[in-house]
């Protein structure tokens, strides 16, 4: 089909059961996602819309239990009248915690086998920001590969060696590019291969469509010429896409995450800082913060230059948000959340823009 449907002995875990269920319905390929319904594609190159399942458009509906980009589903009917009747298990999700007052989980994407997190090296590099993606990442069982972009015009962006090696301690790939050029970019083939799915992360001028149109080998993605007429000004990217790519694999195409607040339910260890928590597991007291403690392993290894301070920094920083989300995913666990009145029909096809338009770039 082309757009990554597993051969039938290499079904997940849960498939069988539920496609045994619906013996008229057709399976397809979640591509956007709107606030009335969504797109699917049953083939490369398809687009149509479809009614989500009745489940999904009640307002207590859990946001991570609705279909979104890269989800596999079961159709029925015929074109124009599509209507989704079952969603498949997920392989994996990429998921974060919402922006605004209340705790909300928003599903990125689902059924991601790689993650490229793209960076410039340019005055835009930040290590910070791709530990904080590699957070988001890793949990939800993707594999990132960091994808740095701007090779051709890098002119020793700070920090960005003592990044590499950060990354190369943790055995996560690393591929500097020039996203214009085509020859450049076949170093990413090793993972566009037939049947996998890759997802474009990172921020707003990261190279993200320009790496997507030298990939492509055509414009399809717009890039930033178009930003000075774009109103908002901010990002280019106005829809998540499923798109089918030359070298066999699907991309989605995701506008910039620009707000990454994790879910509450990452591990510290089971991400970017592996290393950390091994020297931090050597501190006198179990339950040390790494503050101001006697004996801490954390203060001692910044003291004698072995661990960067910055990192250091960026741990403790993330460890707060973290233990934060947790403890509001708790309580709201704990006691349902208030229910609103049903929101006014959306008329059809209204964009889901919104979702983004409150959000900024800590980093930005
Ligand atoms: N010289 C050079 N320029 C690049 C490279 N990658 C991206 N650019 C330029 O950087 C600018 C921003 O690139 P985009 O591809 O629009 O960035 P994006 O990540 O898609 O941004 P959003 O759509 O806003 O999320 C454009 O002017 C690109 O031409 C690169 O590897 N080398
Ligand atoms: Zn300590």
């Amino acid at each position: 089909m082309g757009i990554g449907w597993p051969a039938r002995d290499a079904w997940p875990a849960g498939w069988e059961a539920v496609i045994a269920e619906q013996p008229a319905a057709r399976p397809a390929r979640v591509t956007e996602q709107h606030r009335s319904g969504y797109v699917v594609a049953e083939s490369i190159d398809d687009a149509q819309s479809a009614e989500s399942l009745p489940d999904w458009q009640r307002p207590r509906c859990e946001p991570t239990s609705r279909a979104a980009v890269g989800d596999w589903v079961l159709v029925e009917g015929e074109a124009g009248k599509l209507r989704i009747v079952a969603l498949l298990p997920r392989i994996s999700v990429i998921k974060r915690a919402a922006a605004g007052e209340h705790y909300k989980q928003q599903l990125i994407a689902a059924n991601v086998d790689t993650a490229f997190v793209v960076t410039g090296l340019d005055a835009d590099f930040n290590v910070r920001r791709i530990e904080r993606y590699l957070l988001l990442l890793k949990g939800g069982g993707v594999e990132p590969v960091v994808v740095l972009t701007k090779q051709d015009i890098a002119n020793d962006a700070p920090g960005a060696v003592a990044a590499l090696a950060m990354l190369a301690e943790q055995d996560i790939p690393v591929r500097s590019i020039n996203a214009r050029e085509a020859d450049s970019v076949a170093a990413l083939h090793p993972w566009l291969g037939p049947g996998k799915t890759v997802v474009l992360v990172g921020s707003s001028g990261a190279g993200k469509s320009t790496l997507t149109n030298t990939l492509l080998g055509r414009s399809k993605m717009k890039t930033a010429a178009v930003r000075e007429s774009d109103a908002r000004g901010r990002h280019t990217t106005t829809h998540r896409a499923l798109i089918a790519m030359p070298q066999g694999a699907c991309l989605i195409d995701t506008p910039g995450m620009r707000e990454l607040k994790p879910t509450g339910e990452e591990q510290l260890d089971e991400a970017a800082f592996a290393d950390v928590e091994a020297l931090a597991a050597q501190c006198r007291f179990r339950d040390c913060r790494h503050e101001n403690e006697p004996g801490c392993a954390l203060l001692a290894a910044v003291e004698r230059g072995e661990l960067d301070p910055g990192r250091f920094a960026n741990y403790l920083k993330l460890r707060d948000e973290l233990a934060a989300a947790a403890q509001v995913l708790e309580t709201r666990l704990a006691k349902p959340a208030e229910v609103k009145k049903p929101p006014k029909r959306p008329s059809p096809r209204q964009s889901d823009d919104d979702d983004y338009g409150d959000e900024y770039d800590h980093f930005r």
